[in-house]
C-alpha cells in the first residue's frame, strides 16, 4: 500500500495514461487491407507531385471539400465566423501561454536529419519530403528505407502505438499517421501539449504555403499551387479527419493537432524571422519542433518518385494502384493545360476551419480546465478519503486491539471460570473425602465406643467372676465343712447302721437257729408222725399218697425253706461282711488316705520330675526347630502362580507354566517362553526352569501355603525374627496371598494365639502388637493412623545396634488382645490405603506395604523372654529402585555384609521367606520371566544363621 501521496500521483499517471489512452483510441482506424486514401499516402503523392502538380489535378486529386466531406458528420458545429486570416495571424505574436512547456528530448535522429540535412542529398530529399507530410517524414528519418514488414509492424490501434512508441525510434517501425508518427519521435505521449504550439505553428505553415505558392507563381505556379493546395488540401484532410475523430470520440483534437504541427515544423524553416520568432517566444517549444535548418524551398530539390521512396517494401496494394497511373511523373505525357485550384478559395475555408478548430480546442481547453479542476477535486476527495480511510484503520485497529483486549478477557475468564469450576469439584472431592472420613471417624469413635463398652462390660464380668470367686471359695469352705459335718454325720449314722444291722443280723441270726431249731423239731416232729405215718402207711396208702403230697408239699415247702435258708444265709453273710467291712472301714479308710498322700507325693514329684524334662525337651524343641528352619535355609523362597481369574478378559491367553514336578511339595516351575524370530524366520520358543523351595500352583488354597509357612511364624514364638515377604508385578495376587481373610497374617496371628495358649501352661505369656506401614517416596506412613495424617505424620526408623533392635518411631501400634482384633487392623490399613490409591493412582503400584507384629513372651517359671518380629513386606515389582535395592540387600546379606541395608530385619537376625508371586497370563509374560530370575537370585543366597533374641530376665 503505497503513500497517499504516491497513491495521487499513480492515479494523475493513471488518468493521463487514460487520457492518452482515450486519445490514442480517438486516433484509431480500422484495420483494412486495402489502405484508403489517406494523407500518408497523399504525402507520398504529393512528394511525386511536385514535379508535375498540373498533371491531372482535377481528375486525380478530389475537389477541396471532397475528402473533408467524407468524413464531415453532420453534427460538427459551424466554424466561429472568420475576423483573421491566417495569414494576418501569422504575424502575430504568439503568446506564451499557448505554448506548453515540454520535456521531451531532442529526437536524435531528427538532430542528426537537421544538422546534416544540406549535406546528405537524400537526406535533404527526406527531409524536403517531410515539409509535406509527416508521414515522408517518417520514411525519411528511418534508415531510408522501409524495414521488412515483419519487423516493423504497423500498429493496428492507437494503443498498439502507444505500447509500440517507445520502441519506435530502435525499431523504426512504421507509423500510420503523422500523429503516431510524431509520437514515435518524440518517444512520449502526444496528447495536450502539442495543442497551443500547432496553432502557431499552423499559422506558419499557412502562411509559408501561401509565400510558396506565390514563389512559385512566379515560376512554376500550377505546381506550386498543387503543392499548396495538396497541402492545405492534406491539412484540412486532417482536419476534418480530426473532427471527425472528436465528434466521434470526443477527444482526439491534440492528435488532429499533431498532424498539425508536423506540418508546421517542416515549414518554419522556410521563413527564418518566423523560425526565429518562434522560437524567441516559445522557448519551450518540443523539442521535436526544434527548427531546424533545412534549405530554402527553392532549392528544394524535387521528391524522388514514391516507388523509389517505398522502393524496397512497396506495398503490393499501392504499387498496383490505378491511381498511381493518375499522378504526374516525367514519364507523364501532358498535352492539355490542368486549370489551377482558386488558392484563396481553399485558404478561406481552411482558416474558417481553423476557426472551428480553434473553437473547438477552446471548448477543449475548457473541458481540459475542467477536468483538472474535476481532477484536483478528485484529488483533495481522494486524500478526504485516505484521511477517512486512515481514520478508519486507526478505528478499525482500535477494534481490533479491542477485540482482542475481549478475547484475552474472555480466555481470561473462561481460564478464571475452568479453574472455578475445578476448585469447586476439589472442594466437593474434598467435601466427600472429609465426609467419607468423618464417617469413618464417627465409625472408629463409634467401633471404640463399642470397644469400650465390651471392655467395661468385661471388667464387670471380671468383677463379677471375681465376686463369684471369692463366694464360690467361701461357699466352697462352708461346702467343705458341711461336707465334713456330713461325713462326721454319715460315719455316725454309719455307725448306728452298722449296730443297727449287726443288731439285726443277731436277730436274724438268732430267728435263724430258732427258725432252724424249730424245723429242726417241726423234722423230728414229722418223722415221728412219718414213723407214725408209716405205721400208719401201712394203715392206710391213701394217707401215704395224702402223706405223698403232703410230703411233697413239704418238699416243696422244704424247698423253700431251704431257699429262704440260702437266702437268709447269703443275707447273713453278706451283712457278716458288711458287718465285717463296717467294723474294718475305719482302719482301711486311715490307711487308704495314707496311700493316697503317699501316692499324691510321689506324682507330685514325679510331675515335677516330668515338667522339668518337658521344659528342657521345649528348649531342646526349639533348638531343634530351629536347626530345621536353619537347615531349610534362613532365606526360602517360595513361589505361587495365581489362577487365571473368572473375570478375565478372552484376550488374556494364559502363559504356558508347568510344574515338572507336580507332586505334593513341588519345587520346580517351568515356563515357557516368548516366541523368538530366527534370522531364517523361524520362530522358536524357549522354555525356563525355575526351582524354588516350594512352588504352589494355581490350585494352591492358602491353607495349604500357611501349612508351609506355620514353623516360621513358630519361629517367630520361638524368639527370631522372622520376615515375610511378597514380590511380583501388579495383580499377581499377593494381597490375596497376605491380608485376605485367610491369608497369611490372619492365620499367623491365629496360630501365634493358639500356641501362646498352649504355652501358658508352660509359664509362658505372650502378648502382642501389630503395626502397619506403608513406604511410599521413601517416606514410611502409618496405616493405622488417622486418614488426613498419611502422608503428613511421618516416621522414622530407628535401630538400636546394642539391642540389635529396629523400632519405628511415630507408627501407631494395636495391641492384639484377640485373634479377632487382627482383622480390625487389616480393615484399617486397607481403607487408608484405599484413601491415598484415590489421592494418586499410581500409588498401589509404586508402595510398599510392611505389616509388623510384635511378640512379647515372658515365662513367670523361668524368667525368660523372648520378642520377636514377624514382618509382611508386599513387594511391588514395579519399582526398579526397590527391586535393584533388595536384590543388592539380599546380596550384601548374602555375603555377610547384614548391618550395610537393612530391609525390615531381613539380616542374619531372621529367617527370611520371600513369595515371589506370578501372574499366569501371557501378557505379563516378560515380568513373570524377570520377577522368576530375581527371585532365582535371591533363592542362591545363603544368609548367616538366625539368633534367637533372647534375654534373661534379670
Ligand atoms: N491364589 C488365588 N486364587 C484366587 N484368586 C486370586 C489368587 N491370587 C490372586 N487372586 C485374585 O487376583 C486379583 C489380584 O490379586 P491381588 O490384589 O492380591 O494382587 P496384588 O499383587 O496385591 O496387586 P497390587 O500389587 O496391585 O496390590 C484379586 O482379585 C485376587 O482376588
Amino acid at each position: 500500500m503505497g503513500s497517499p501521496r504516491k497513491l495521487e500521483r499513480r492515479n494523475v499517471v493513471d488518468m493521463e495514461s487514460n487520457e492518452n489512452c482515450a486519445t490514442k483510441a480517438s486516433s484509431l482506424r480500422q484495420p483494412s487491407k486495402i489502405p484508403p486514401p489517406t494523407p500518408a499516402k497523399g504525402l507520398f503523392e504529393m512528394s511525386a507531385s511536385d514535379n508535375n502538380a498540373r498533371a491531372a489535378a482535377a481528375s486525380m486529386m478530389p475537389p477541396p471539400g471532397l475528402i473533408p466531406m467524407k468524413h464531415k458528420v453532420s453534427g460538427l458545429p459551424e466554424p466561429a465566423p472568420k475576423r483573421k486570416t491566417l495569414a494576418e495571424r501569422a504575424g502575430e505574436t504568439r503568446t506564451n501561454g499557448a505554448a506548453p512547456p515540454s520535456s521531451r528530448p531532442v529526437n536524435g535522429a531528427v538532430k542528426a536529419a537537421a544538422i546534416a540535412g544540406p549535406r546528405n542529398p537524400s537526406l535533404s530529399s527526406s527531409t524536403s519530403s517531410r515539409n509535406i507530410s509527416s508521414s515522408s517524414y517518417a520514411s525519411s528519418t528511418s534508415n531510408g528505407s522501409r524495414p521488412p514488414s515483419s519487423l516493423n509492424h504497423r500498429p493496428q490501434t492507437a494503443m498498439g502505438h502507444a505500447r509500440s512508441a517507445s520502441q519506435s525510434v530502435v525499431s523504426n517501425m512504421r507509423p500510420a499517421t503523422a500523429m503516431e508518427n510524431h509520437s514515435a519521435v518524440n518517444g512520449s505521449r502526444a496528447g495536450i501539449v502539442p495543442i497551443s504550439i500547432s496553432t502557431y505553428q499552423f499559422a506558419d505553415t499557412l502562411q509559408l504555403r501561401k509565400q510558396r505558392g506565390r514563389y512559385d507563381n512566379q515560376s512554376n505556379y500550377i505546381s506550386d499551387g498543387w503543392l499548396s493546395s495538396r497541402a492545405a488540401q492534406s491539412t484540412q484532410a486532417q482536419a476534418q479527419s480530426q473532427f471527425h475523430s472528436k465528434t466521434l470520440r470526443g477527444s482526439s483534437l491534440s492528435t488532429a493537432f499533431q498532424n498539425l504541427s508536423i506540418s508546421s515544423a517542416l515549414a518554419e524553416p522556410r521563413d527564418g524571422a518566423a523560425n526565429l520568432n518562434g522560437e524567441a517566444e516559445c522557448p519551450k517549444t518540443p523539442s521535436s519542433y526544434i527548427p531546424r535548418k533545412l534549405p530554402s524551398t527553392p532549392q528544394i530539390p524535387l521528391p524522388p518518385h514514391p516507388s523509389t521512396l517505398i522502393s524496397p517494401y512497396k506495398t503490393p496494394n499501392r504499387s498496383n494502384s490505378p491511381i498511381k497511373e493518375m499522378f504526374l511523373s516525367r514519364s507523364s505525357n501532358i498535352t492539355a493545360p490542368v486549370p489551377a485550384f482558386d488558392v484563396d478559395d481553399r485558404f478561406e475555408k481552411v482558416e474558417s476551419q481553423y476557426a472551428q478548430l480553434r473553437g473547438m480546442i477552446e471548448r477543449s481547453n475548457t473541458e481540459r480546465n475542467d477536468m483538472e479542476e474535476r481532477l484536483s477535486l478528485q484529488k483533495i476527495r481522494l486524500n478526504e478519503l485516505e484521511v477517512i480511510r486512515t481514520q478508519l484503520s486507526a478505528s478499525n485497529n482500535a477494534l481490533h486491539s479491542e477485540l482482542e483486549d475481549a478475547k484475552v478477557k474472555l480466555s481470561t475468564t473462561t481460564m478464571a471460570l475452568d479453574d472455578a469450576r475445578r476448585k469447586h469439584t476439589y472442594e466437593v472431592d474434598d467435601l466427600r473425602r472429609k465426609h467419607r472420613h468423618d464417617h469413618d471417624d464417627l465409625k472408629d469413635a463409634h467401633r471404640k465406643e463399642m470397644e469400650r463398652l465390651r471392655r467395661e462390660t468385661q471388667e464387670e464380668a471380671d468383677t463379677l467372676r471375681r465376686q463369684a470367686e471369692t463366694g464360690s471359695s467361701t461357699l466352697r469352705q462352708a461346702h467343705r465343712e458341711e461336707l465334713a459335718e456330713v461325713e462326721r454325720r454319715m460315719k455316725a449314722a454309719l455307725d448306728d447302721e452298722r449296730s443297727r444291722r449287726i443288731q439285726e443280723v443277731q436277730e436274724i441270726s438268732t430267728k435263724l437257729e430258732l427258725h432252724r431249731q424249730n424245723t429242726g423239731l417241726d423234722i423230728e416232729q414229722k418223722d415221728r408222725e412219718n414213723d407214725q405215718l408209716r405205721k400208719e402207711l401201712s394203715q392206710s396208702h391213701a394217707d401215704f399218697d395224702r402223706q405223698k403230697e403232703l410230703n411233697a408239699s413239704l418238699k416243696h415247702s422244704l424247698s423253700e425253706a431251704h431257699a429262704n435258708n440260702l437266702s437268709f444265709e447269703t443275707s447273713n453273710k453278706a451283712m457278716k461282711a458288711k458287718i465285717d467291712f463296717l467294723e474294718s472301714d475305719n482302719q482301711a479308710q486311715s490307711q487308704a488316705f495314707a496311700d493316697l498322700h503317699k501316692r499324691m507325693q510321689e506324682a507330685i514329684e514325679a510331675a515335677e520330675v516330668a515338667h522339668a524334662k518337658l521344659r528342657a525337651e521345649e528348649t531342646l524343641r526349639r533348638k531343634l526347630h530351629n536347626q530345621v528352619q536353619e537347615l531349610k535355609g534362613n532365606i526360602r523362597v517360595f513361589c505361587r502362580v495365581r489362577p487365571t481369574l473368572p473375570s478375565a478378559a478372552e484376550e488374556e491367553l494364559p502363559a504356558k507354566i508347568d510344574f515338572p514336578d507336580s507332586s505334593e511339595d513341588a519345587k520346580e516351575v517351568a515356563v515357557q517362553g516368548p516366541e523368538q524370530k530366527s534370522a531364517l524366520g523361524k520362530i522358536t520358543t524357549s522354555t525356563h526352569n525355575f526351582s524354588f523351595d516350594r512352588v504352589f500352583g494355581p490350585s494352591s488354597q492358602n491353607s495349604a501355603v500357611f501349612s508351609e509357612i506355620s514353623q516360621l511364624v513358630q519361629s517367630a514364638l520361638d524368639g527370631y525374627n522372622v520376615c515375610i515377604f511378597c514380590y511380583g508385578q501388579t495383580g499377581s495376587g499377593k494381597t490375596f496371598t497376605m491380608t485376605s481373610p485367610d491369608g497369611m497374617i490372619p492365620r499367623a496371628v491365629s496360630q501365634i494365639y493358639a500356641s501362646a495358649t498352649a504355652l501358658e501352661e508352660k509359664g509362658w505369656r505372650y502378648s502382642m502388637a501389630g503395626s502397619f506401614v506403608e513406604v511410599y517416596n521413601e517416606d514410611l506412613n502409618d496405616l493405622l493412623g488417622e486418614p488426613g495424617e498419611l502422608d503428613k505424620k511421618k516416621i522414622e526408623i530407628r535401630h538400636d545396634t546394642d539391642k540389635k533392635r529396629t523400632e519405628l518411631k511415630g507408627a501407631e501400634s494395636v495391641v492384639l488382645d484377640s485373634a479377632d482384633r487382627v482383622h480390625e487392623l487389616l480393615a484399617r490399613a486397607s481403607k487408608n490405603r484405599s484413601v491415598a490409591a484415590t489421592k494418586a493412582n499410581e500409588r498401589s503400584s509404586r508402595s510398599h506395604s510392611v505389616f509388623i507384629l510384635r511378640l512379647i513372651g515372658e515365662n513367670g517359671i523361668t524368667g525368660e523372654t523372648s520378642t520377636g518380629y514377624g514382618e509382611r513386606l508386599k513387594e511391588t515389582q514395579n519399582i526398579n529402585k526397590s527391586l535393584s535395592c533388595l536384590g543388592d540387600v539380599i546380596g550384601a546379606l548374602g555375603q555377610g555384609g547384614g548391618g550395610m541395608c537393612r530391609i525390615g530385619t531381613a539380616s542374619g537376625q531372621s529367617k527370611t521367606l520371600m513369595f515371589v508371586m506370578i501372574s499366569p497370563l501371557q501378557a505379563h509374560l516378560s515380568e513373570t520371566l524377570t520377577s522368576l530370575k530375581f527371585a532365582t537370585k535371591v533363592h542362591n543366597t545363603h544368609i548367616g544363621t538366625a539368633k534367637k533374641q533372647t534375654r534373661v530376665k534379670d
